[in-house]
């Protein structure tokens, strides 16, 4: 029986369920045209103590200019795209995925002494096949453990004029942290890669703000207690003989998906809620991002898609724009689907960063993106709010550790006078 041509694949968005025609070709490597390599000129960064954005060389105006440019490209294109000379240096880097390794590679039964479920703001572990991020696909066949906003240690509240909000430090700390002494460097190691992220989200956020023609420093006010969900990823690798199978169907191209449907997905195909995401990737590959097929047109009412891979680039990070950017941009700039499937035989790791604004602050379409042609087609959102109304809309039950969790944010946010959103 004749493959067929195309298939369907069911996303979940903050509108209800969405369908996209999918064509069932072999995943192809994107070009650089599509996820291109943007270079931030090796000094760019932020200092939160200084709070200004360095660049030790050329004209920094102009610099910036460029480097917007070509994110308002890519923003509005793939929604993805790669940062080279990103300024977080290689041993912050080495030194977390070295222990993030090592974290995974222990028995389950320490694992799960940090079981997310058991920390308040549900940081910590959470088991293979604990996460189904697209019903219509199977479980993730993926471990993680994740480490969300801590004032604690924020860089911009820390040094001898920082000035923290007391109401703004939720009650709890990173509750695994006394857990995990068992395996010597790995706090510090997760605290200055958390950092590292941190600080160069606040960098980007900027070069966003210039990228939308708004102010350098739009988002500054509603970034200073933002969302900064750190994430080590473990996805298993196939036995040898699974590889075997896979690797013999890909190459004889005769099953055109490649033998995925007879391996478990790592991550269902899903859009990231925050604002953008950062991604470290180890070589495997496997980051599979959904574009329109070349030459299928955007007015024809149900366009083609292909999966096209976003090739691990060593050296560099993955940027990708998430819903609460595109809202905000009146859906200018993209937000678009991605999967991970591990069809190799060791395990893949990866190191997401989930960056969004901070949890209180009602952020309504940005004025350079509306004019009488084109109305703000969103009302005003909370960041906090987009993450249990996309689960209640999809699934009509918020899980109770986001419940809890945004409620706790929310509860201190209102205790204090609301920051200048710029919006
Ligand atoms: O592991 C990856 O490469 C991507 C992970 C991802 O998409 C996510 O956690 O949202
Ligand atoms: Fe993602």
């Amino acid at each position: 029986m004749a493959t067929p041509e195309y298939m369907r694949v069911q996303l979940n968005t903050l509108a209800g369920h969405e369908y996209r025609r999918v064509s069932t070709a072999p995943t192809r490597p994107a070009t650089a045209d599509e996820i291109p390599v943007i270079d931030l000129e090796d000094m760019w960064f932020y200092s939160s103590r200084s709070t200004v954005m360095l660049n030790s060389r050329g004209t920094p105006d102009a610099a910036k200019k460029r480097i917007a440019t070509a994110i308002r490209k890519a923003a509005t294109g793939a929604g993805f795209f790669y940062v080279s000379n990103h300024g977080i240096p290689d041993r912050v880097t080495d030194e977390a995925v070295s222990q993030a390794k090592r974290f995974f590679q222990q028995p389950l039964a320490n694992k799960m002494r940090v079981h997310s479920r058991s920390d308040p703001l549900g940081n910590g572990y959470s088991p293979l096949y604990s996460s189904f991020i697209n019903r219509s696909e199977t479980k993730d066949a993926k471990e993680g453990f994740n480490f969300r906003y801590l004032t604690e240690y924020d860089p911009l509240h820390q040094g001898p004029h920082a000035n923290p909000d007391p109401t703004r430090a939720p009650g709890s700390s990173w509750t695994w942290e006394q857990q995990t002494r068992n395996l010597p460097g790995f706090n510090e190691a997760t605290i200055a890669w958390w950092q590292s992220c941190l600080e160069l989200s606040r960098g980007l956020v900027r070069l966003f703000a210039l990228a939308l023609d708004l102010p350098e420093e739009y988002f500054d006010d509603i970034t200073t207690y933002p969302g900064s969900d750190g994430l080590y990823i473990c996805y298993p690798g196939l036995s040898s003989e699974e590889a075997k199978e896979a690797k013999k169907k890909e190459d004889a191209n005769k099953d055109k998906d490649a033998g995925k449907k007879d391996i478990d997905v790592g991550i269902g195909s899903h859009t990231d809620m925050q604002c953008f995401t950062l991604l470290w990737q180890d070589e495997s590959g496997g980051l599979e991002v959904l574009l329109p097929q070349t030459g299928s047109s955007k007015r024809d009412s149900d366009p083609v898609y292909e999966w096209v891979g976003a090739t691990p680039r060593p050296g560099t990070l993955v940027v990708n724009i998430a819903d609460f950017l595109q809202r905000l941009s009146n859906d200018k700039f993209r937000s678009t689907v991605h999967r991970v499937y591990n069809r190799k035989q060791g395990a893949r790791y990866s190191m997401p960063f989930f960056f969004g604004f901070n949890y209180d602050a009602e952020c309504a379409v940005v004025p350079t993106c509306v004019d009488e042609t084109r109305p703000a087609k969103y009302a005003p959102i909370s960041c906090g709010m987009v993450g249990p109304c996309i689960f209640f809309r999809v699934y009509r039950y918020i899980p109770s550790n986001t419940l809890q969790w945004r409620d706790e944010r929310m509860q201190l946010a209102r205790s204090v006078p609301r920051p200048q959103a710029n919006s």
